[in-house]
Formats: C-alpha cells, sequence, structure tokens
C-alpha cells in the first residue's frame, strides 16, 4: 500500500455487513479462526456503537472496539471502563497510522460519552504507552510441586469446600467473583456474556488440556484443567478468588489434596499468600510474570477524585498528555484514611510531573512514583514533593486485575 492509499483512510462505526470482514481480519491478526460461539459473545459485549472499522475504498482494513465494562478503584470505588479490544489492522497496510486513527477516533469517542478511564489487556508491551496508557495490574505464574507442600502448623483448615460439576459452578460462581471484585482494586467486572464463554468451555480454549474442573466454598472458588505430560499430571489453576482468607487457605488445601497430580501453576498478584501457609515457602516458584490490564486516564479529575488515599496531600501537578486532552496543571487535595479525593484545574506551577501513562500505573498501586522517578520518568520540584505523593498514591493491598479480554 502507498502513502496515498494510507493517507485515504476513512474511520466509522462498522455495520452488520463488516462482520465478515472483522472476523477475516481478527484470524489473521492473532492467527486462529474464531468460532461462532466467540463471535456471538463479543458481539453481545460490544454493543454496535462501540466497533469501529478503518477503511480504504471498499476494503475493511483495520478494527478496534470497546466492551463496556466497570473497575474498582483503590478505596472500593466503582468507575466505567470501556475496554478496548480485538484491535487489528490487516498486515498489508502496517505502520501507516491505521492503529493511530482508529485509536484517535475511539478514545475520543468514549471521553465525549462521559467515560474517566478506558483499560486494555495488550498484546505487545511496547504499543499502547505511546497512547497514554499504562500497566497497573501484574500477575505472576507460581509453580508448586504439589507432592512437597506440607501447611504449617499454623496454618487453619477451615473446609468448606465442595466440589461442583459446571451446572453447579455456574449457578454460584459469578456471585462470589463479583463479591471478590468489589474488595480489590483494578477488579473488572465481568458481564454475563463473559460468564457465558467461560462455561461454555470449548475444546479451543483448553490448549489439549482437560475441561475446566470446579471447587466451590462459600466465599471463593478455583477453576482448573488437568493438563497430562507423559502420565506427570499437572492442574493448571484457570480461577482462583476467595472474598476471605479462610476461603483461599480452604481451596489451597483442596487443591493440595489432589494426590495423584504432580505441580501445580497459578497466576497471582506479586503479594500472595501461599508461601506463608507451606512449611516450605520457597515451594510455589515463580516461574513467569506478566502485566495483565493496562489503563488510560480520559478524565483526570473525576478519575482522581473517585479513589481514597493512603496519606495526606494537597498539591499541585501537572500531567502530560500527548495523546488526548488531559495535559495541564491539576490540585488533588487528599486526606489518607479511606475517603475519595478531591482534583481540579489550576493554574499553578506544579511540584511534580508525570505523563498519563504513568499516573495511570500508579494510580492503581502497583507502581509507585519514587520508582518512577528513580528511572527519570517523574519529575518533582524536591525530594519531600516526591515523597508525599508517593505515599498518598501507595496501597495497602496489591491490585488484581481478575479478566482477560
Ligand atoms: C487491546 C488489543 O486488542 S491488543 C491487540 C493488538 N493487535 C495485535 O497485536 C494484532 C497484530 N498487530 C496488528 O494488527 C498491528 O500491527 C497493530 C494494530 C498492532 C498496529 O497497527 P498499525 O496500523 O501498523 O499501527 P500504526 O501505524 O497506526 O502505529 C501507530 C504507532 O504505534 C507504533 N506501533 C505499531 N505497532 C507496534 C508494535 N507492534 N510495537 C511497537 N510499536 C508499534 C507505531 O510505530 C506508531 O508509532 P508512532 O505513531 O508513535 O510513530
Amino acid at each position: 500500500m502507498t502513502t496515498e492509499q494510507a493517507s485515504a483512510v476513512q474511520v466509522r462505526t462498522a455495520t452488520e455487513e463488516d462482520w465478515p470482514h472483522i472476523l477475516k481480519l481478527d484470524n489473521f491478526a492473532f492467527g486462529a479462526h474464531i468460532a461462532d460461539l466467540k463471535t456471538g459473545i463479543t458481539r453481545d459485549l460490544a454493543p454496535d456503537d462501540n466497533v469501529l472499522v478503518a477503511t480504504i475504498g471498499d476494503e475493511v482494513v483495520g478494527v478496534t472496539m470497546h466492551y463496556e465494562l466497570q473497575i474498582t478503584v483503590p478505596g472500593g470505588g466503582l468507575v466505567d471502563a470501556p475496554g478496548v479490544t480485538w484491535v487489528s489492522v490487516a498486515p498489508t497496510p502496517r505502520r501507516k497510522g491505521i492503529l493511530r486513527s482508529m485509536l484517535t477516533e475511539q478514545h475520543q469517542r468514549c471521553r465525549a460519552s462521559g467515560a474517566p478511564v478506558s483499560i486494555l489487556t495488550a498484546s505487545e508491551g511496547g504499543i499502547y504507552g505511546r497512547f497514554g496508557y499504562g500497566p497497573i495490574t501484574m500477575e505472576y505464574t507460581r509453580t508448586l510441586d504439589r507432592r512437597f507442600a506440607r501447611f504449617r502448623d499454623t496454618t487453619a483448615d477451615p473446609g468448606g469446600v465442595r466440589l461442583a460439576r459446571v451446572e453447579e459452578a455456574r449457578e454460584v460462581v459469578p456471585a462470589i467473583y463479583d463479591r471478590w471484585r468489589r474488595t480489590c482494586a483494578g477488579a473488572v467486572r465481568r458481564p454475563d456474556a463473559f460468564w457465558r464463554g467461560v462455561f461454555a468451555d470449548p475444546e479451543s480454549d483448553r490448549g489439549g488440556a482437560s475441561a475446566l474442573f470446579y471447587m466451590v466454598h462459600a466465599d471463593g472458588f478455583v477453576s482448573y484443567r488437568v493438563r497430562d505430560h507423559a502420565k506427570r499430571m499437572t492442574v493448571e489453576v484457570s480461577d482462583l478468588f476467595a472474598v476471605t482468607p479462610e476461603a483461599y487457605i480452604a481451596l489451597w488445601r483442596a487443591l493440595c489434596a489432589l494426590d495423584l497430580m504432580q505441580t501445580i501453576t497459578v497466576s497471582e498478584p506479586r503479594t500472595s499468600l501461599l508461601p506463608y501457609l507451606l512449611d516450605n515457602p520457597r515451594l510455589p516458584r515463580i516461574t513467569g510474570s506478566f502485566d495483565l490490564l493496562w489503563a488510560r486516564i480520559l478524565d483526570v479529575p473525576a478519575v482522581l477524585s473517585a479513589r481514597a488515599y493512603f496519606s495526606d496531600l494537597d498539591l499541585p501537578f501537572e500531567v502530560v498528555d500527548d495523546f488526548l486532552d488531559q495535559g495541564g496543571v491539576y490540585r488533588l487535595r487528599a486526606a489518607g484514611g479511606g475517603e475519595p479525593g478531591e482534583c481540579y484545574r489550576v493554574d499553578e506551577e506544579p511540584r511534580v510531573r508525570i505523563t498519563a501513562g504513568d499516573l495511570a500505573s500508579i494510580y492503581f498501586g502497583e507502581h509507585r512514583a519514587d520508582t518512577l522517578a528513580q528511572a527519570g520518568r517523574v519529575w518533582a520540584v524536591d525530594e519531600e514533593s516526591l515523597d508525599v505523593f508517593d505515599r498518598a498514591f501507595a496501597t495497602a493491598a496489591t491490585p488484581q486485575g481478575g479478566m482477560f479480554f
């Protein structure tokens, strides 16, 4: 494709006729043939107005869409968060600005709709920073040789776990997840259509492992697949969410009692109770890590006024935003201890300067302003301003996303 053709790119809301082309684009982009079930679920999650295509003449060359999601912020507030997904551009006109054109239109529309923040799960870490996104939750894969797992004498044995067929799990698991996600910063509401896909559990989602098994507690649940590596059976945990430590411990005791299984893998945030429950805290080895969720703040005052802060703060700071209109100086006033802050634009000299993406990263508590300053990404007029800013954005608990989309 020539540069002249690329300049003829149009971005518009998708129509019914675009869908076969959208599917073809995403099949090629992600290297998989998308099944009818997944297409139906996607169309329920993204109403037609939320789907944008890029065209050159009659040809659909790009797509992006968003699901209508909600995210929990530190302190327990719930904020609408369009979930950007299914982003792809045909391999033929790559790096001609088609993604940038689509995301510009999409984010202007999301901003105009009043959504304060947008989120996504990124296929590659190098794409979305330039659009003002920052990573907000991290997941660590822990691998445990179950045969050597011994619980400490001090670890409780609460019981209360039952084995559930998928029909039984369907009745109770979404409500438990919903209770959990309201307690956890960074957690995303899972719409009904998303659960439909989870419980349908198509062969194409299993990667050669078994269908999902469920264990359920009144305050938590775990789902997992079993993979048979030449008779060395591995439990691959898919979901593990617990509203109370008792439920978490009970579920781990049940998992570790699966005698014929050799290994258990689980993906959890940085802080995990698991090593503290075992005689040998080295047993759950961290064997991988990845950023699950990224966020883009669309409305700085709305988002910063929605969360609670760890300690007192009252200072002007500058947001640098090369993509949307959120750049400028704001004052944030907050009292540590649970009350939401108050944020508004001001005409003052800033004491701290931060990019929109880095602000999203520190907002949910996974990343610290102090670390970003050491990396040369956050500027502060003096150490004290940085320290006040850094401490106020800290969170007691590590954020967790809960949903990959
Ligand atoms: C939320 C999600 O859905 S994540 C899924 C994203 N999609 C995929 O990974 C599918 C496969 N990849 C693709 O379809 C395409 O390569 C896309 C969508 C990633 C990029 O589309 P393009 O139209 O080539 O991107 P475009 O030319 O608009 O690039 C915009 C900017 O992003 C940069 N960029 C694009 N792709 C990448 C990449 N993979 N890594 C790093 N930077 C990238 C470009 O250099 C450009 O930077 P600049 O504007 O600052 O100079």
